[in-house]
């Protein structure tokens, strides 16, 4: 295939940069907005050859794994290190607007509040066996190949220290060919390991993985495909003034400080609500800090995560009580009759969004609602429900959970 010469203009939605060839779109990865390169071009994707010259916006990438060269790059874990921090946060703000510009929401979008690099606590590795070992760390972007990582910018230091000794235990895990999923969560109490594989262990893997990890002061627990192989102390994590152990399996916010702004947003805007209702509740992260202050109903569809918020608030004192329902809200949404006596309602719903349930709260009178999302499109077609149901959009917040990467946290508030 033959070079081709193109500009750079923008970055695209998923973090390439994009030229302009021929009147058609081509997406080059690891290039920014002002670069002159050479790319070889397949239809509407660009492989880069060359940089003949640097735009303004280009930064050097703080990861050895990040980037087309190298032995070990090509890491699919980040793709926009390659350009400076002020064109990143504007970039990451603009995939909110243009999702809400697309539901026919226009406001002025908050500027991103940044992450810094080192927070990631929680972070799922591609692993698979190789020789005596195992590769541990990302797929290269579009394929299943693991790129073998000995460092990582995004996830905590604890975890890139412990890198060496999850690819033991990977080694361990991985008894068959095929790649696996290890999802590493850095608590307060040690590391909660979670291996998700197409396979099953047979009963001698399983006391040689639970050896090896007797042996690593580190581990708190390890799940295979969502059973606790052991637990040497409880996995825990402080929401707020509450410590609770996440049962394996349950959804956690993947960085401390983005739960935190998150929060912060959802407090504030709750303020005057006597009684709030926290729908996708998960393990609590916004009931318990709710229960500061406010009433709270938690409404979540996977019982351990319910049983674990249960078994926290037991025992603490202090807090406002916390009612919790265990509820499939895709199949059964709150009714807007069943929403009549709260002030405030939450809701962070899995990407898919909760299209259904915001059927049902555009037709509730609770004056205050605040959305969390990690999906902007989704987020777009729920607050347009909701505004075509009388709701007024006051804020959307962007937050950086997924640093480097195409996702975006979101935090939008409303009042009727
Ligand atoms: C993005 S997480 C948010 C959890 C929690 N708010 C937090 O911040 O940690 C979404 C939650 O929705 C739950 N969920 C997914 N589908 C559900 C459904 N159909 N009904 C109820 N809960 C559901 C998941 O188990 C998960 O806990």
């Amino acid at each position: 295939m033959s070079a081709t010469e193109l500009t750079i203009n923008e970055l695209g939605g998923q973090g390439d940069g994009v030229a302009n060839h021929d009147g058609q779109p081509v997406f080059v990865p690891f290039t920014a907005p002002g670069d002159r390169i050479t790319a070889a071009v397949e239809a509407t994707r660009g492989t880069l050859i060359s940089l003949l010259a640097p735009g303004e916006t280009r930064a050097l990438p703080p990861c050895p794994h990040f980037g087309p060269d190298g032995d070990n790059a090509g890491c699919g874990g980040c793709s926009v290190q390659h350009v400076g921090m002020d064109l990143y946060a504007e970039w990451k703000r603009g995939l909110v607007v243009a999702a809400l510009k697309s539901r026919g929401i226009e406001i002025d979008v908050a500027p991103l509040v940044p992450a810094k690099p080192g927070d990631r606590r929680r972070v799922v590795f591609a692993a698979r066996r190789a020789g005596d070992g195992a590769v541990l760390g990302f797929n290269r972007a579009g394929t299943h190949e693991i790129v073998n990582i000995e460092t990582c910018a995004i996830a905590t230091p604890r975890i890139v220290s412990a890198l060496p000794l999850f690819k033991a235990l990977a080694a361990q895990a991985a008894v068959a060919p095929k790649p696996m999923q290890m999802g590493v969560l850095d608590t307060q109490s040690g590391f909660d390991i979670a291996f998700e594989a197409p396979f099953q262990l047979k009963e001698n893997d399983r006391l040689r993985l639970v050896a090896a990890a007797r042996k690593a002061a580190s581990v708190a627990r390890i799940s295979f495909n969502g059973e606790t192989l052991i637990e040497k102390q409880p996995p825990q994590l402080d929401f707020g003034r509450v410590t609770v152990t996440p049962p394996p399996g349950a959804f956690t916010q993947a960085s401390a400080d983005a739960e935190e702004a998150m929060a912060a947003l959802v407090m504030k805007h709750m303020k005057k609500a006597k009684r709030v209702v926290d729908l996708y509740a998960g393990c609590g992260t916004f009931s318990v800090r709710l229960a500061e202050s406010h009433i709270t109903h938690a409404v979540e569809g996977f019982a351990p995560a319910m049983n674990a918020l249960d078994r926290a608030m037991r025992r603490m004192q202090g807090l406002k009580p916390v009612t919790m329902e265990i509820r499939d809200l895709a199949r059964r949404p709150l009714m807007a009759f069943e929403l009549k006596n709260y002030q405030g309602l939450v809701f962070d719903p899995p990407r898919a969004g909760a299209e259904f349930q915001c059927r049902e709260i555009a037709k509730s009178t609770i004056p205050r609602i605040a959305a969390v999302s990690c999906n902007p499109a989704t987020l777009a077609r729920d607050l347009r429900i909701l505004i075509d149901g009388g709701y007024k959009l006051k804020s959307v917040t962007p937050i950086d959970q997924f640093l480097w990467t195409p996702h975006v946290e979101a935090v939008a508030l409303l009042e009727k």
